[in-house]
């Protein structure tokens, strides 16, 4: 075995003898699920929620890792209030967040890297319903950095029989695989919503995925990583589940709600939301073809209804499958 691998293969084995100081930030599903795993395996965790006010340095000048499980307004405002607290100098970042930057268009862990350029950036993302986890259901996900050591030790935090964490050494693509099929998801939920049937959901899973390929490869990603579990994996678990907050905003707005009450009357986060919009922003400076994410972006404007969306998508100029 290779020495490098053989190291990194026996930080496999030792997560449990070797526990860790983890900090989660964020106590909203994610987080909280996020903590239960690591705790789980052993390691020692603090939560972090809003409501526990500013962080104090005795808190978080010990972690080995520190867990973003904020939803994406809260992604800016958490990193400038860690930049001003003392950090081990070997503190890993891990990001779960599944979002875009309104003003910038960066993603999470783009904001926590260049906050923080000297420090090891992990993702975590994946086909990672929190409510399953919670259940003690089996999942798994991906912890994607540049840094493979880091990827290890974070793989080595949360995996356990119950969630296999694999690492991937493209995290953009790990990343953007999680936080673009939200658009999609509001699709799949529209698309259900409208009884479309399977045939439906099955054709727009697929040009979904090759929608978020598209633009995925023109921010830098990998096309690979998106047929892995944080990109088709997150796609079929989110598409297919009214426990996504996302589908269940593409359900709702297909039975004709507003997105307002929807929202107003939502359990968490739709990222999906957002995204879109910032989505839109950038295929249009980019110049990028994304025909899915243009109608959901016309749907959550209230510019279309679901079925205007549809037929938008159904009656466009035929053309070959991969363009
Ligand atoms: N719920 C899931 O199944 C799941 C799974 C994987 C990833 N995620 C992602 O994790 C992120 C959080 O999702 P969630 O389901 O936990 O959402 P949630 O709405 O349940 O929780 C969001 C948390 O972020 C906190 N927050 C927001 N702004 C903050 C700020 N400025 N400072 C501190 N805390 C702040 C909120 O207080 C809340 O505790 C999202 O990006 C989501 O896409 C969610
Ligand atoms: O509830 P959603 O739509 O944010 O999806 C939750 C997770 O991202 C699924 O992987």
């Amino acid at each position: 075995m290779h020495p490098k691998s053989q190291s990194l293969a026996s930080d496999r084995q030792h997560s449990t003898q070797n526990p860790k100081s983890v900090v989660v930030l964020g106590a909203g599903a994610w987080g909280t699920t996020l903590a239960s795993l690591a705790a789980a395996n052993g390691h020692r965790v603090q939560v972090r929620s809003r409501r526990d006010g500013a962080i104090s340095p005795s808190e978080i000048e010990r972690a080995d890792v520190v867990v973003s499980a904020v939803s994406m307004q809260g992604v800016a405002t958490v990193v400038r209030e860690i930049q001003t607290l003392p950090l081990l100098p070997a503190t890993i970042f891990v990001t779960a967040t599944k979002g875009l930057d309104p003003v910038t268009t960066l993603t999470p862990a783009q904001i926590w890297q260049a906050a923080f350029p000297d420090r090891s950036v992990v993702v975590l993302c994946g086909p990672n319903l929190a409510k399953e986890i919670q259940q003690g259901l089996p999942a798994a996900t991906v912890a994607g950095s540049t840094d493979d050591n880091a990827a290890v030790a974070v793989q080595a935090v949360f995996s356990s029989p119950q969630f296999r964490v694999y690492t991937n050494s493209d995290p953009l693509g790990v990343e953007l695989g999680g936080t673009l099929k939200n658009v999609m998801a509001i699709a799949a939920g529209v698309c259900d919503g409208l009884h479309l049937g399977t045939n439906a959901k099955a054709a727009l899973v697929t040009r979904g995925l090759t929608e978020i390929i598209r633009i995925g490869n023109s921010w830098g990603a990998k096309t690979e990583t998106f047929y892995g579990l944080s990109g088709l994996g997150d796609l079929l678990a989110t598409c297919n589940s009214p426990l996504s907050r996302n589908y269940q905003v593409g359900y709702q707005l297909a039975q004709g709600k507003t997105l307002s009450a929807i929202l107003a009357h939502l359990e968490g986060t739709a990222e999906g939301v957002n995204t879109t919009q910032v989505l839109m922003q950038r295929a249009r400076q980019q110049d990028i073809y994304m025909p899915i994410t243009a109608e959901v972006y016309r749907l959550l404007q209230a510019e279309i209804t679901p079925k205007q969306a549809l037929e938008a998508l159904m009656l466009r100029d035929l053309k070959s499958e991969l363009l």
